[in-house]
C-alpha cells in the first residue's frame, strides 16, 4: 500500500484548555488535493495550523514522510517541515514589488538566483512580466497568484490554503480555484485547502472531509458526499434539499407522502420504523403527465434552470431544478415526477 505524505493519528487540539480538535485523523498521499470543509468555528484552521507547525497537538501524532512533526510535549518549527501556505488575506509585503515578496525567503541563495525562480515562478501562476510591480498595482486575483507563488517558490512537499479565494467575488473565485487546481496537479505538488464554501471544495478536492466540531464526519469525493451522504449533518450541509418523513417498508422500500419509493440501498431498521427521506432538488423532475400535483411557492432563476420550492397536495414542501424555459410564476400549478437515482434515509 501507498504510505501516505501526511498522516493525523488520532490528534486533539486545545486552546486555552477548549478542545478545538477531537480524536481526528487524515492522510493526504503524495499528489492529492484533499479539502476540510465545514461551518465556521469546527476547527479546519486549527487543524492546518497544526500541520504548519503553528498549533501544538496535545494527543496524537502528524507524520510528513516517515518523520514524526508533532505530538505532545514536541513540534517541529514550520520552517523546517517544507510547507507552504497561502493564507486569506494574502499577507504580501506592500513594500516589496511582486519578485521580492515571491522570493521573501530565498534570499541566502542570491539575487540572480532569485530573480531565475521568480521568473519560474510568475511563469506558472501566469504574471508573466509582472515581477517589478508593487502589490497595490495588482487586482486582488492577481495578488493570491504571487501568495501562491511565494508558497510553491522554496518547492515545498505540501502546501495549505487557508480560505484562499474567500476575499474575491464569486466567479474570480470560481476561475482561480480550478486554474490553482491544474498548477498545483500540473507540478505534483499535494495540497490541503480549508473551506466553508463547497463550490470552492468541490472545485480544488480530489476528496473532501467534512467536518463538524473538532471532527471529520465523512471523507470522500464530492459526488458521494451528494449522493451518499454518511448522516444527517453530511446530507444538510453539503447542497440542497429536504427531508420527507416515511416509514421503511422493507430494507429498501419507503412509503413516503410522495407515494412508496424503492431504492437501490438496503437499510436494516426494522420495517415499520419511521424515517427520513432526503429529496435533492434534481429527485424531483418537471414532468407535464407527471404523477404528482404541486402549486409554486417560490422561485430562484439560476440561469440554466431555475430552482422551485413547491408544495404538494399534502402539503409536503419540496425543492426541485427545473431547466431554465420551463418558467412558472409563484401560484401556478405544475406536474412533477421523481427520478431518484439513490434513496437516502435516515432513522428518525
Ligand atoms: N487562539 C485561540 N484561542 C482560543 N480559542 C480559539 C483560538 N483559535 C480558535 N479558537 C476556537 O477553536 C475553535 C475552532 O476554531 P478554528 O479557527 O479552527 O475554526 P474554523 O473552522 O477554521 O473556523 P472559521 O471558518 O471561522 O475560520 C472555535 O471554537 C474557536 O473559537
Amino acid at each position: 500500500m501507498e504510505h501516505p505524505l501526511l498522516e493525523l493519528k488520532q490528534i486533539e487540539c486545545r486552546h486555552r484548555g477548549v478542545i478545538a480538535v477531537e480524536n481526528l485523523n487524515l492522510h493526504v498521499n503524495q499528489g492529492d488535493l484533499v479539502c476540510l470543509l465545514g461551518p465556521s468555528g469546527c476547527g479546519k484552521t486549527t487543524v492546518l495550523r497544526a500541520i504548519a507547525g503553528f498549533q501544538p497537538v496535545n494527543a496524537g501524532e502528524i507524520r510528513l514522510r516517515d518523520q514524526r512533526i508533532s505530538y505532545p510535549g514536541y513540534t517541529l518549527s514550520p520552517e523546517k517541515r517544507r510547507i507552504g501556505m497561502v493564507f486569506q488575506d494574502y499577507a504580501l509585503f506592500p513594500h516589496m514589488d511582486v519578485c521580492g515578496n515571491i522570493t521573501f525567503g530565498l534570499r541566502h541563495l542570491g539575487k540572480a538566483e532569485c530573480k531565475r525562480i521568480a521568473n519560474e515562478m510568475l511563469e506558472i501562476v501566469g504574471l508573466n512580466g509582472m515581477g517589478d510591480r508593487y502589490i497595490h498595482e495588482l487586482s486582488g486575483g492577481q495578488q493570491q497568484r504571487v501568495a501562491l507563488a511565494r508558497a510553491l517558490a522554496p518547492r515545498p512537499e505540501l502546501i495549505l490554503l487557508d480560505e484562499p479565494f474567500s476575499n474575491l467575488d464569486i466567479e474570480m473565485r470560481e476561475r482561480l480555484s480550478n486554474e490553482v487546481r491544474g498548477i498545483l496537479k500540473q507540478q505534483g505538488i499535494t495540497g490541503i485547502l480549508v473551506t466553508h464554501d463547497q463550490h470552492e471544495a468541490f472545485a480544488m478536492g480530489d476528496q473532501i472531509g467534512v467536518m463538524s466540531e473538532g471532527h471529520i464526519l465523512q471523507r470522500d469525493t464530492a459526488y458521494n458526499l451528494y449522493h451518499s451522504p454518511a448522516n444527517r449533518f453530511v446530507a444538510d450541509f453539503i447542497g440542497q434539499g429536504v427531508f420527507v418523513r416515511g416509514t421503511l417498508l422493507s430494507p429498501d422500500t419507503v412509503k413516503t407522502p410522495l407515494g412508496t419509493i424503492s431504492g437501490d440501498r438496503a437499510y436494516e431498521w426494522e420495517p415499520g420504523s419511521e424515517v427520513e427521506l432526503l429529496l435533492r432538488p434534481d429527485d424531483i423532475v418537471y414532468d407535464p403527465d407527471g404523477p404528482l400535483q404541486a402549486s409554486v411557492q417560490q422561485r430562484a432563476f439560476k440561469g440554466a434552470e431555475i430552482l422551485y420550492t413547491l408544495k404538494l397536495e399534502d402539503e409536503t414542501e419540496v425543492l426541485s431544478l427545473f431547466p431554465s424555459h420551463h418558467d412558472f410564476a409563484v401560484g401556478d400549478n405544475v406536474t412533477v415526477d421523481l427520478a431518484l437515482d439513490h434513496m437516502v434515509v435516515f432513522p428518525l
